[in-house]
């Protein structure tokens, strides 16, 4: 899912049943008195890490101000949750996001930042789409000079299954504007992102 929002309301019983399927295919009891509700369980926890694929990103991006700033906005350490789409396993980790506002100076609120990485990361994804999507909607949105985004993460289906190499980190970026071009600006705001 890389487009606009997915209209209508998640649906718990396809879940729901899907959810009982596996029990049974792994060979549980899903009648048993601790998984009777585990498939109710399952639908509402589903319906909430993927209720970003309901979520207009363009919508949080509304709030912007007249601020007379070109110079570097950074938000660093911005939590991130999100399910890898091969294994519908958890990533997590950090997104460190900043940006040069474009000639008309105008900012976005800080929170919107993180609220644009809950949108993108409640979805299916890749990180180094996750990244991208960030970079991407900002840089348009804001019209802004030059856009930067950063995730560190760690992939569950690397450390709970598979190679299961824990504490592996996985670093993405996305560069825009004036950080792909100039190379002394890119370098300044990685040495704020990673310098630490
Ligand atoms: N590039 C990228 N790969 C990811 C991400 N999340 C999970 N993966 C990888 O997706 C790949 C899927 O590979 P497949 O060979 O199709 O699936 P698999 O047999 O389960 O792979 P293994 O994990 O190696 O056991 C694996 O290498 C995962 O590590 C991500 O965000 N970005
Ligand atoms: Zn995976």
């Amino acid at each position: 899912m890389t487009g606009g929002p997915v209209e209508g309301a998640v649906d718990l019983p396809r879940i729901e049943r899907a959810v009982r399927e596996i029990l049974l295919a792994v060979g549980e009891d899903p009648d048993r008195d601790g998984l009777i509700r585990t498939p109710a369980r399952v639908a509402r926890a589903y319906a909430e890490l993927f209720a970003g694929l309901r979520v207009d990103p363009e919508q949080v991006l509304t709030t912007t101000f007249e601020a007379d700033h070109d110079e570097l906005v950074l938000v660093r350490d911005i939590e991130v949750m999100s399910l890898c789409e091969h294994h519908l396993l958890p990533f997590k980790g950090v997104a460190h996001i900043g940006y040069i506002p474009g000639p008309d100076g105008r900012i976005t609120g800080l929170s919107k930042l993180a609220r644009l990485v809950e949108v993108y990361a409640r979805r299916p994804q890749v990180q180094e789409r996750l990244t991208s999507q960030i970079a991407d909607l900002l840089m348009s949105k804001l019209v802004a000079s030059g856009v930067i985004a950063v995730l560190e993460c760690e992939h569950m289906c690397m450390e709970m299954r598979g190679i299961r190499k824990a504490g592996a980190r996985t670093i993405t970026s996305a560069v825009r504007g004036l950080f792909k071009d100039q190379a002394k600006s890119r370098a300044e705001a990685m040495s704020l992102i990673i310098g630490r």
